[in-house]
């Protein structure tokens, strides 16, 4: 198996802000509007400034920090604390990331305390997407996050999972579901009982403007895909065309995602996503409804027309 795949290595100090249905504005509540859309404004321990939306259950948690700052300090609490949780549990934290943005939202985990209090030797690490590019070529996402993070953290090589960077798209593909099988048999990747799929801890994933998630880009078949873990592309329309993908019932097995979304430019989308009016073409990331919990990390930008 080894061989198969490359196993590689504040406005609001102390407060927080609820956007809740008026039915929730409380005479007792401090309300504010942003945009028409009632807000509460919710006395909490929270450390960064931060305005909580509250939608319906499928759509998640929705966060909304004042800076990209405030949502880099808040992710990494959220995922530290996940590891902490995974790691008493089971010998093993698997953590799925995507390529874009994300990556460097991540920072604030190579500090202190996470950089010492994080079982970093549970960590196992697989890409939701990945740009089929050799591992040195700068679109890669695995040298994007090898540089960004993963040379910064002690997680053991060999709990790295990049692609086969020597095989095309569709070997790829083959050969990356084929690991996840085979971790799946040894137990390092739980199932769902319910689906059968992979059921990874932690799935962290950015979102493009048009509405994409991993390589899921909207009216691309591959969206529909409900039997293969992972499958592949070779007209992106986002650049380089050639990529592999895990598919949407994998990523909705997840036991968390966190979707974290930064910059005005995706602010449409994201009104799509967590609002209820109906659009006839259904964009990927509206798709995403996992088994356990979904949270939303958005900048102000990415929030500003909620
Ligand atoms: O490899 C990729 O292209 C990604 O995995 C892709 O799904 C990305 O996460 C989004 O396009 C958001 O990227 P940005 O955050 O950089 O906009």
């Amino acid at each position: 198996m080894a061989a198969s795949f490359r196993a590689l290595s504040a406005a609001l100090p102390n407060q927080s802000l609820t956007r809740s249905p008026p039915r929730f504005l409380a005479a007792t509540s401090l309300s504010l509007r942003l945009n028409s859309v009632p807000y509460r404004l919710r006395r909490g321990a929270t450390r960064a400034s931060m305005a909580e939306i509250v939608t319906p259950k499928s759509k998640g948690k929705v966060k909304v920090f004042d800076t990209e700052e405030d949502l880099a300090v808040s992710l990494a609490e959220y995922a530290a604390d996940l590891s902490k949780k995974s790691s008493q549990r089971k010998d093993s934290f698997t953590v799925v990331l995507s390529g874009g943005s994300l990556v460097k939202s991540l920072r604030k985990l190579l500090e202190q305390p996470y950089i010492d209090s994080v079982d970093w030797s549970k960590w196992h690490v697989f890409w939701v997407d990945e740009r089929v590019v050799p591992k040195d070529h700068p679109d890669s996402n695995y040298l994007l996050a090898y540089n960004e993070f993963l040379s910064k953290v002690p997680i053991p090589t060999g709990n790295v999972y990049a692609i086969n960077d020597a095989l095309s798209a569709e070997g790829a593909a083959d050969d990356y579901e084929t690991c996840l099988k085979h971790l799946v048999k040894t137990k390092t990747i739980d199932q769902s009982e319910s689906t059968g799929f992979p059921k990874f801890d932690l799935m962290l994933m950015g979102m493009g403007p048009d509405g994409h998630i991993a390589s899921l880009f909207p009216g691309h078949p591959l969206v529909h895909e409900n039997e293969k873990w992972v499958s592949f592309i070779t007209d992106s329309p986002k650049p380089p065309p050639e990529r592999i993908s895990f598919t949407l019932p994998v990523i909705n097995s997840s036991a968390n995602i966190a979707l974290v979304v930064a910059g005005a430019g995706k602010a449409n989308a994201v009104h799509v996503a967590l609002s209820d009016v109906s659009n006839s073409d259904v964009l990927p990331v509206q798709l995403v409804e996992p088994e356990g919990e979904l949270s939303w990390f958005l900048d102000k930008g990415a929030a500003s027309k909620l």
